[in-house]
């Protein structure tokens, strides 16, 4: 039954144009293209297959990755692919690997965090590989609270010079990507330590294995933490564990753009001026704690004990994290339509009881209750998506507001990413559970692409900001807001609604002592105001003109589900504070069922429109043609535990037992 497609059936059933979606949901008809000659060039290479991954040992999957990210440089270089393809190329090879977080992470800190020079110096070596680096945060003993970073980085003005120090166990650097085996550079974070007093924690550029041989430098011990949920999934990369024992690096490897220590007798330039031993600035938390009152680094020069301010907010240490997070969100919406088009195509596929005179069977798509549980992922596949673009904007607006000095819009971005990354990254992990069940026992079998896909995904919700860390961020920023509703600093932007919510007007926030006890709700207040943005964002989308036959429409109908299901899920909360009716709500519901049944006939070509090719989606239950059951069998004969028919261990462990001589076994 080779190429029989056993889904043309329900592609025939659809009421929009696939192709003109497709351009939608990739951005644009450029995006379309160079993403899917990028997929299809990458799916038909066999140097880049994966479905052997979960079987592979530690050893041997961290080998093949290996091997895989040095035969995609080979080819970045060999079709002279541009950055953009490039990273569709990285995106597509779908492996974690040491290179996510040099080009994630790496690079974009050195060009947020170090200046013009130092940016000269380190990015050439970094963009053509001849320097790897990962991200040096997290120690065993402090993650979220970055302020509680115990590394120490202490200045030497004799020699000019940090040392760079784990005082304790719980200061190892325990986590960061690529740090285990490979990277052998790294952006370490380390309490700064000038003259005898702490400065608050800064980035500083470290080198930590040797060029030549690759063997760790002096004062370095460092290795992998082990292990990791699921096979493999992101036991494809080193996350590792780093001890420094009093390793000197020059003063000009601290990032330095926004901060900086000068050596004695350096001259000050820029907004500080003068002449001065040592200049060194305070700033808070990365991920943590609140901004400062007036939002500016303080600079002090310790020769002179004066204090100056520069014009620069302590929040633009926040750009790179901006930066990584918007792309979080947009990695949320691939993830989950990922795992939606798998549940999809296999609820198509699947038929269980239904059967009247002897015919087939209904396919469990056409339940009710699968529709209830499926529909509303794919509405969020594509609210996310939307979002995601919207947040992408935002970066470009904000990083050019930032170039002209304008910070006004930084705490509002802020907000939004650390919100957003939050929202998006826990529906989109929740989803792909959900998916699983939906796809029911074959959801389990690691061919179905979706254990794989959920033991990778999961981390987002803990890395770059644990998400619940994330939204008391947002939540303080809401309250800061509603605490300036009554004063002439009028709310604008994404919370330009606050104004007109007549209660809102007449509140005064009482929370800012209280903040700690009542967290849980407004924890649960931010997810709303991160809905609304998302719910928002989608209508915004709508307004726009999108050609095609019925796209639009098919995308109505999948903003109307993204909003009411929200609406019939928080229903209690609707009624209980009086927006709604009783009757409201049940209108609602209904609507909702009504919105399913338009889906339906359109749900196959709307995962279609995501375009992903087999080999990307890695999944037996949700490839293209819904062949399922003969590729399913086809599959368990190739795991090694089939080899032979008669299982290694035949004779120590199962004759004894059925021939009744366990007692004289030698086990
Ligand atoms: C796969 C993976 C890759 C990673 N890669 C890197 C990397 O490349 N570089 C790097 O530096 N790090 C990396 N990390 C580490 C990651 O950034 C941290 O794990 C993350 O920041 C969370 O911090 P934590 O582990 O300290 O969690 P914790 O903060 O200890 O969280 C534990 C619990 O405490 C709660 N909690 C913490 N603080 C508060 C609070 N103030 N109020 C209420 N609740 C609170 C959290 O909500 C959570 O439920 C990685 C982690 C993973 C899992």
């Amino acid at each position: 039954m080779e190429g029989v497609d056993h889904l043309a059936h329900e592609r025939n059933k659809s009421e929009f144009d696939v192709d003109a979606m497709k351009i939608v949901w990739a951005g644009s008809p450029h995006a379309f293209v160079v993403s899917d000659r990028i997929s299809k060039l990458v799916a038909s290479d066999p140097g880049f297959r994966k479905d052997n991954r979960s079987t592979l040992s530690r050893k041997e999957l961290f080998k093949n990755t290996l091997r895989k990210a040095a035969y995609a440089w080979k080819t970045i270089i060999d079709l002279h692919l541009s950055e953009e393809e490039a990273a569709k190329l990285r995106f597509y090879v779908d492996e974690p690997a040491f290179t996510d977080v040099h080009w994630g992470m790496f690079i974009p800190a050195i060009k947020g965090q170090g200046t013009e020079e130092q940016q000269q110096k380190w990015l050439p070596l970094a963009y053509k590989m001849q320097i790897i680096g990962c991200y040096a945060q997290t120690e065993l003993g402090h993650g979220s609270n970055v302020q509680g970073l115990e590394t120490t980085a202490t200045f030497d003005p004799q020699t000019d010079e940090f040392i760079i120090h784990s005082p304790t166990l719980t200061s190892s650097k325990w986590w960061p990507g690529g740090l285990g085996k490979v990277a052998t550079h790294a952006i370490a974070y380390a309490l700064l330590i000038v003259g005898g007093r702490e400065q608050g924690v800064h980035g500083f550029i470290v080198q930590l294995r040797s060029l030549e041989d690759h063997s760790p430098l002096p004062g370095m011990t460092v290795g992998d933490i082990g292990m990791k949920f699921g096979n493999g999934a992101y036991n494809a990369m080193d996350n590792g564990v780093l001890r420094f024992d009093h390793v000197r690096i020059p003063r000009n490897q601290m990032l330095m753009s926004h901060v900086m220590v000068l050596g004695r007798g350096s001259s000050l330039l820029g907004p500080w001026g003068g002449k001065t031993d040592f200049v060194y600035s305070q700033w808070s938390a990365l991920r943590g704690g609140p901004v400062g009152a007036n939002g500016k680094v303080v600079l002090v020069v310790t020769c002179e004990g004066k204090y100056k301010q520069s014009d620069v907010p302590r929040q633009l240490v926040y750009g790179a994290m901006l930066y990584v997070r918007q792309t979080i969100v947009a990695d949320a919406s691939c993830a989950l339509s990922r795992a939606v088009c798998i549940a999809t195509r296999y609820s198509a596929v699947r038929r269980q009881f239904g059967s009247q005179n002897g015919g087939p069977e209904t396919q469990v798509i056409d339940y009710k209750t699968q529709q209830s549980r499926l529909f509303p992922l794919l509405a969020s596949a594509y609210a996310f998506r939307f979002v995601g673009e919207w947040l992408k904007w935002l970066y470009a607006d904000v990083t050019q507001r930032l170039q002209a000095n304008d910070f006004s819009t930084l705490p509002e971005a802020h907000a939004c990413t650390a919100g957003l990354k939050s929202l998006t990254t826990t529906a989109t992990a929740d989803g792909i559970e959900e998916c699983r069940k939906l796809c029911g026992g074959h959801g389990y079998l690691c061919s179905s692409g979706l254990p794989e896909l959920f033991a990778v995904y999961v981390p987002a919700c803990t890395y770059e900001g644990e998400n619940t860390v994330l939204l008391l961020q947002v939540a303080r920023f809401l309250m800061k807001t509603v605490s300036q509703l009554g004063s002439s600093k009028k709310p604008v932007g994404t919370i330009a609604y606050m104004t007109r919510v007549e209660h809102l007007m007449q509140c005064r926030c009482g929370v800012q002592r209280g903040f700690a006890e009542l967290s849980a709700d407004l924890v649960e207040a931010a997810v709303a105001h991160c809905q609304l943005l998302v719910v928002s964002k989608f209508i915004e989308k709508l307004q726009q003109e999108i050609p095609g036959k019925g796209v639009k429409q098919q995308l109505e109908v999948l903003c109307n589900i993204y909003a009411l299901f929200l609406l019939h899920k928080h229903q209690g909360d609707f009624l209980s504070t009086g927006c709604i009716t009783p009757k409201h709500a049940a209108l609602a519901n209904d609507e909702l069922r009504s919105l399913y049944s338009q889906v339906r006939p359109n749900a196959i070509a709307l995962v279609d429109a995501f375009n992903y090719t087999d080999h990307y989606l890695g999944s037996i239950l949700g490839c293209y043609d819904g062949n399922v059951y003969p590729k399913l069998y086809e599959a368990a004969w190739k795991d090694p535990l089939n080899e032979s028919v008669v299982p290694d261990g035949y004779h120590q462990y199962i004759r004894p037992l059925l021939k009744q001589e366990i007692r004289t076994a030698r086990l």
